[in-house]
């Protein structure tokens, strides 16, 4: 049986007196988009960082495309894309990318590739004078360009503008379809919830629940509208049906829970008018990752 593109077993991992990962389990299927998410210092980069070989782990097993991470034959056969860096600061993006190229029996092709991430006309600019969101486009279409079986992608959106995300994100669809695996971190929960086939959510260097997203964020829907701040919520409970839930998150932000039907919709609104509030952006939806990833992880700034 094939193994999957990576599986970790009770991996843990200190640094000095800090433990970054805990017993961290989980596996990413092949030819899936496996999606890590968790608040800061959760130890996500720390995990990926050992899956690509960087960081050596104190306990547990880690084996991607069924090998240790340090084989040397992993290299063509995976891509990485760093937080930060990855090129050298003189290195001009074409040149470089043509460079990456070379080491691989069939690469992308180097124009197409910066042309599809917008990078052509950035194609002579060193490395170190392209600014952040170009810098990441280089990082993703050097880890992309070895057409590699497994990619690691490191919070591969964090400052793109609007266009270059989108561009990102055709990519990664792209790669599935091409049967590639790719395993990513993201503060965007969207963008998890767009991109990915299994999500992850890891705090403290353990895992706290996994899924699909829709498995994730469950069938059942809510009532949502915006308002002042400080309704009473008590006084909204006391007149939705028994079994509802309500709260204020964050504030001025209402979420109400329960039967969600003609009966509890036509109570909010009574209720909100004989409080003399207009009910905004009243809508009905299911619940969004981001819901379940802060239920999960708390509100608290880390
Ligand atoms: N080189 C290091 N030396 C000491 N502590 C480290 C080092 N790298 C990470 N840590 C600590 O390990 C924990 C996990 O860090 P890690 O970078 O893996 O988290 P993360 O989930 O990727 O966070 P972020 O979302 O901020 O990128 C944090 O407490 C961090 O301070």
């Amino acid at each position: 049986m094939e193994s999957p593109a990576v599986e970790i077993i009770d991996l843990v991992k200190r640094y000095g007196r800090t433990t970054a990962i805990d017993g961290l389990t989980l596996t990413a299927g092949r030819g899936a988009v496996t999606a890590i998410l968790g608040p800061n210092g959760a130890g996500k980069t720390s995990t990926i960082e050992i899956c690509e070989g960087f960081r050596r782990p104190d306990g547990g097993t880690v084996r991607v495309l069924g090998l240790p991470p340090t084989r040397p034959e992993l290299r063509a056969r995976v891509g990485v894309m760093l937080q930060a860096g990855g090129v050298p600061p003189a290195a001009r993006c074409g040149e470089w990318l043509r460079l990456m190229a070379r080491f691989h029996a069939r690469p992308l092709d180097p124009a197409a590739l910066l042309e599809r991430l917008g990078m052509t006309e950035h194609a002579r600019t060193p490395y170190r004078r392209l600014s952040g969101g170009q810098q990441q486009r280089v990082s993703l279409a050097a880890a992309v360009i070895g057409r590699p079986e497994l990619v690691f992608l490191d919070e591969p959106t964090a400052g793109l503008d609007p266009q270059a995300r989108h561009a990102c994100w055709d990519l990664v669809a792209d790669l599935r379809t091409a049967g590639v695996s790719v395993v990513l971190t993201t503060h965007h929960m969207d963008e998890a919830e767009r991109l990915s086939d299994h999500v992850v959510i890891i705090d403290h260097g353990g895992v706290v629940a996994e899924g699909t997203p829709s498995a994730l964020t469950g069938a059942e829907r809510q009532l949502r509208f915006r308002a002042r701040p400080g309704l009473s919520l008590d006084e909204l409970l006391a007149a939705l049906p028994s079994g509802s839930t309500a709260k204020e998150s964050p504030s001025g932000h209402y979420i109400v829970e329960g039967q969600v039907g003609p009966e509890l919709l036509a109570t909010v609104t009574t209720w909100c008018a004989a409080e003399g509030v207009t009910a905004a952006d009243l809508s009905i939806e299911r619940r969004t990752l981001e819901d379940v990833f802060l239920e999960l992880t708390g509100r608290e700034l880390r």
